[in-house]
């Protein structure tokens, strides 16, 4: 049987038949002039992972690919049912929630001794450590710490018996192409198969398995096992809160019906036509941003420090998000509970 349309191919398909969710193209193209003013900024570069996030591995070697592989094979659903109410991880005096809560969680634990990068480790691994490991400052826990013990065990045992316990190995097999290693993730690990349909046709978005890739491209610098020459292909991540910033900024528009049913917090299941194109819709109007500033930046001469891909507008509108926290306090984003992002 074929395999899924790709996620940039999915994402067209979506967009073009979509009913509750639409693209605005003057939003796109304001977005891509906000852009444009950081296209030499230090945001907009691949150095940013390391410089702009305390949390994310300084070095370059095998343990931080191991490190950000267990961080994105847990990098999923942190968004709790009442804002004011969720899981919060205090880490060397700094207080961290949602994605960043996984990540104090891990460092916090390598500072306890507990080698909870290793798969030996968390093959093997019982849900008792793994509650003790992600445990929260609050009475709120992590959001699915049961699929989450699953899946490390999953992962674990099939990263020992497939790759000799390490990712860099499972990078290495991929012969620096981003889109190869994408697959081999998908292929081999079962938690990462992000696939779904629509009108009839199985689509993929694969949010974990690429942006495992693009941290994987960040924590090697782009250098050496991590130079992918096809880096350019993954496209940006299918979440939650790409599709929240991307209304804030005017690019994405939601149906009256579906902002009514977002706002009053019904849940979306994974699967369903509105959550599909609320995550279609999002990718490919990342797409046509990037595909506006290059030409804006062709049209202005504008020197840009490295070649401007979907990834780093990804990672900048993510951060943005962040930062604007309260200003889109107004913009509801989709509740959809799965293992998947
Ligand atoms: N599209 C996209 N989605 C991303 C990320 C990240 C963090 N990665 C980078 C960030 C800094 C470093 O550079 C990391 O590389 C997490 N998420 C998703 O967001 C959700 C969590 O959100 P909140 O509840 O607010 O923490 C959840 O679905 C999580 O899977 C990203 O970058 N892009």
């Amino acid at each position: 049987m074929d395999g899924p349309l790709p996620p940039r191919e999915s994402a067209k398909f979506i967009a073009e038949n979509s009913r509750d969710v639409s693209i605005d193209g003057g939003g796109v193209q304001r977005v891509a002039e906000l852009l444009l003013a950081k296209a030499a900024g230090p945001e907009l570069r691949l150095g940013g992972w390391k410089a702009l996030h305390e949390l994310n591995p300084k070095a370059a070697d095998e343990a931080a690919v191991n490190w950000v592989f267990v961080a994105d094979t847990l990098n999923f659903s942190f968004w709790s049912e009442h804002e004011e109410h969720k899981c919060l991880v205090g880490y060397r005096g700094r207080t961290y929630s949602g994605y960043w809560s996984l990540c104090a969680a891990i460092n916090r634990a390598l500072d306890e001794g507990i080698p909870i990068t290793s798969a030996s480790y968390y093959a093997t691994v019982s849900l008792d450590q793994v509650r003790h490991i992600l445990r929260s400052d609050t009475d709120v826990p992590m959001p699915l710490i049961e699929e989450r013990h699953r899946i490390l065990n999953e992962t674990g045992k099939i990263l020992l018996e497939k790759f000799e316990g390490s990712f860099l190995n499972c990078v290495r097999k991929s012969e620096k192409s981003a889109q190869k290693l994408m697959h081999l993730v998908v292929e081999n690990f079962p938690s990462y198969r992000d696939v779904t349909e629509f009108e009839g046709k199985r689509i993929s978005f694969y949010k974990r398995a690429q942006i495992l890739v693009a941290d994987t491209w960040s924590v090697l610098e782009g250098e050496g096992d991590g130079c992918f020459k096809d880096i350019s292909s993954i496209t940006m991540f299918a979440d939650y809160r790409l599709p929240q910033v991307l209304v804030h900024l005017g690019a994405l528009k939601y149906s009256e019906g579906l902002l009514e049913k977002l706002l009053k917090g019904e849940m979306l299941s994974y699967g369903s036509r509105q959550e599909v194109e609320i995550r279609g819709c999002s990718l490919w109007c990342v797409e046509l941003i990037r595909d506006c500033l290059l030409e804006l930046i062709e049209k202005k001469g504008e020197k840009t420090s490295e070649e401007i891909n979907s990834i780093l507008l990804d990672y900048y509108l993510w951060d943005y998000a962040r930062d604007h926290r309260d200003d889109m306090k107004g913009i509801p984003f989709h509740r959809t509970r799965c293992i998947y992002y």
